[in-house]
Order: structure tokens, then sequence, then C-alpha cells
């Protein structure tokens, strides 16, 4: 078997994950067309999509629990469904939601969770779910029923067993659903402590701030499709800045902005925004017109590039999806 499991010297860029031309067709759904993804090692990656975009499905052919209809997916460097029984041990997994017992408590639920692992040492299993209990916060509401703990104390506890032993990947489906803000955090918070520990962490989400806000990488998905994948950072670099004016004139503004070719103008109270076009003016000379047309500028400049703008640049559509 070609690549060692553990060992020192990995190549930096070397993919934990890689798909090529993975495809999965139901009855008269093309759920997933052909995708070609790399997620490195050592990234924080976001695989990001609205809902119906292919994203689970993609994820449950990863872990090996549906078969492709058509191309090859390899995780942590060996084929999927095929060595399902070597690499899954080597992945915690949350997907669709931890499946807990109401009735026990959380540290109930891990130990029983734990037993039912056939690779887990039953010796270390206590000190393992005490770990895991207190990485992920809930030391205190350990002995406390699962039933009564709120949507984000389920969701640390769903992760806290796929961090009952040690993983070099997580694989984490839309784990912030549901949660209120402060559960987010939480949940982002416990991400980024993960990735800094050395875990690849592949997560999905359809929230495109959350993926900025915690991702190294990410890959776009739309319609099951991969429209693009790279650096966070590259991807909004991808998209232009959209112009913003502040002024007390705004719709003398907009109409100085129109002429001089700036597009898709909105105005919401003293705020001015637009879309520069393909062969933009110079700033300078643009803020000078409108100075000179007695518009009052208060501010003038470029808005940062999300990731929103690079989805709609990439897809012509709006990331407008229910949370
Ligand atoms: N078991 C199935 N049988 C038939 N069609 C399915 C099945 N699972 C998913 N689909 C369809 O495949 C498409 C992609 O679904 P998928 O659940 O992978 O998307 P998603 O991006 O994960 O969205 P969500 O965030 O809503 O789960 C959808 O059109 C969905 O209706």
């Amino acid at each position: 078997m070609g690549e060692p499991d553990t060992g020192a010297a990995r190549p930096a860029d070397e993919a934990v994950i890689e798909t090529r031309g993975l495809a999965k067709q139901y009855r008269g759904t093309l759920a997933v067309d052909g995708i070609d993804l790399r997620v490195p090692r050592g990234s924080v990656f976001g695989f990001l999509g609205p809902n119906g975009s292919g994203k689970t499905t993609t994820i449950r052919m990863l872990m090996g629990l549906i078969e492709p209809t058509a191309g090859s997916a390899r995780v942590l460097g060996r084929p999927m469904p095929r060595s399902s029984r070597t690499v899954l041990p080597r992945v915690g997994a949350l997907i669709e939601g931890p499946a807990l017992y109401g009735f026990l408590s959380g540290r109930d639920n891990l130990l029983r969770y734990d037993a039912a692992d056939p690779t887990a040492d039953p010796r270390t299993r206590s000190a393992r779910v005490a770990a895991a209990l207190d990485r992920v916060g809930l030391t205190a509401a350990a002995a406390k029923k699962a039933k009564a703990y709120s949507l984000g104390m389920k969701q640390r506890l769903g992760l806290a067993s796929a961090l009952l032993q040690p993983r070099e990947l997580l694989v984490l489906d839309e784990p912030t659903n549901g949660l209120d803000p402060q559960g987010m955090r939480e949940i982002r918070s416990l991400v980024r402590e993960l990735a800094a520990d050395g875990t690849t962490v592949f997560l999905s989400s359809h929230l495109l701030d959350e993926i900025e806000q915690v991702c190294t990488h990410a890959a776009v998905m739309a319609r099951g499709r991969l429209i693009t994948q790279g650096p966070v950072a590259d991807l909004s670099a991808g998209a232009r800045g959209r112009l913003a004016v502040t002024t007390p004139d705004p719709a003398e503004a907009t109409r100085v902005l129109a002429a001089h070719g700036v597009s898709e103008l909105t105005a919401v109270g003293p705020k001015v925004t637009g879309e520069l076009p393909a062969d933009p003016p110079d700033l300078a000379d643009l803020n000078a017109a409108l100075v000179a047309a007695g518009v009052r500028v208060r501010a003038f400049g470029l808005e940062r590039a999300t990731l929103e703008d690079a989805f709609v640049a990439l897809t012509g559509e709006g990331f407008d999806v229910a949370g």
C-alpha cells in the first residue's frame, strides 16, 4: 500500500480529500455533477453552497455511505468507499446532526458511543470521554440528561463524539445549523482550536459569512457543480469590490455615478453603492466629478469584496437561501 498512514514528512500540499469527476445521479436528479474537489492537509475547508446544491450528497460519498454513480474519491490518500474500514477510524464525522439518547446524560451518551466503536480502547474510555467533554466545554453539564441540552449543547456533544479519538480529519455537515449566534460562535472557536492543533476540518455551510470567518479555503457548489475552490482570500479577491459613497445628496450622487458608467446603483439612506464598469475610471476623477456636481462627499471608497460577491460574480445568481 503506497503511502504511509502516519509519519513525519508529509508534503505540505498533500490533499486529504481528492475527487475526480465525482458524480451522483438520483432518479431524475443529478445531485453531484462530476466534481474535482481538493482539500489540502491542515486547512479549514468550507464547502459552501445553497440548500440542495449537492453538499450532503458529496459528503456521504466521501464517507463511503453511498456509492458514486461515476468518478472517484480518495480520503487520506485511499479510495472510498473501498477503504472505509481503514480510513473512517481516522476521520471524525458529524453528518446530519448527532444521534443522541435523550434519557442518557451527556457523559453516558459518549461512553455508549465509544463502546460501540470496535477500535476504541475500553481502558482509556472514561479518560477520553472526560477529555472530549472538556474540549467542547460540556464538563459542567456532563451529568445532565441530553434531552435537557440546548441545540448548541447537543451539537457540541455531537462534536465531542467525533473527538473521542485523535483525528486527522473532521467532516462536519452544517455544524452550526439551527444554532443561535452564541452557539455559532462557540462552534466556530472550537473549529479554530481544532485546526490550530493540526486537524484538517472540512465543514459544509450555506452561510457565506461563516465560511469567511473560519475557513482558510473554500469550494463553492451550485446545482451539483463545483464552481470554484481555493484559498478564501483568493476567492474574494476574484470579485471586485463595490464602490461606496456616503453623502447627504444621494440622488445627485447616483445621477453623477451613473453618468460615469457605475451600474447597479442602490441608495440606502446616505449611502450609495454601485458596481464599477469593467474599465473603471480613475477613482480620484470620479470623486472630483461628484464634488464638481455639488455632491457633498463624506466618504468615498471601494468596499472589500466578499465571498458573496464572488459567488454572485461566478454564478450570476444571488446567494439567497433560507436559513
Ligand atoms: N436520496 C435521495 N434521493 C433522491 N434525490 C436526492 C436524494 N438525496 C438528495 N437528493 C437531491 O439531490 C440534490 C442535492 O441534495 P443535497 O442534500 O446533496 O444538497 P445540499 O447542498 O446538501 O443541501 P442541504 O443543505 O439542503 O442538505 C437535491 O436536489 C436533492 O433533492
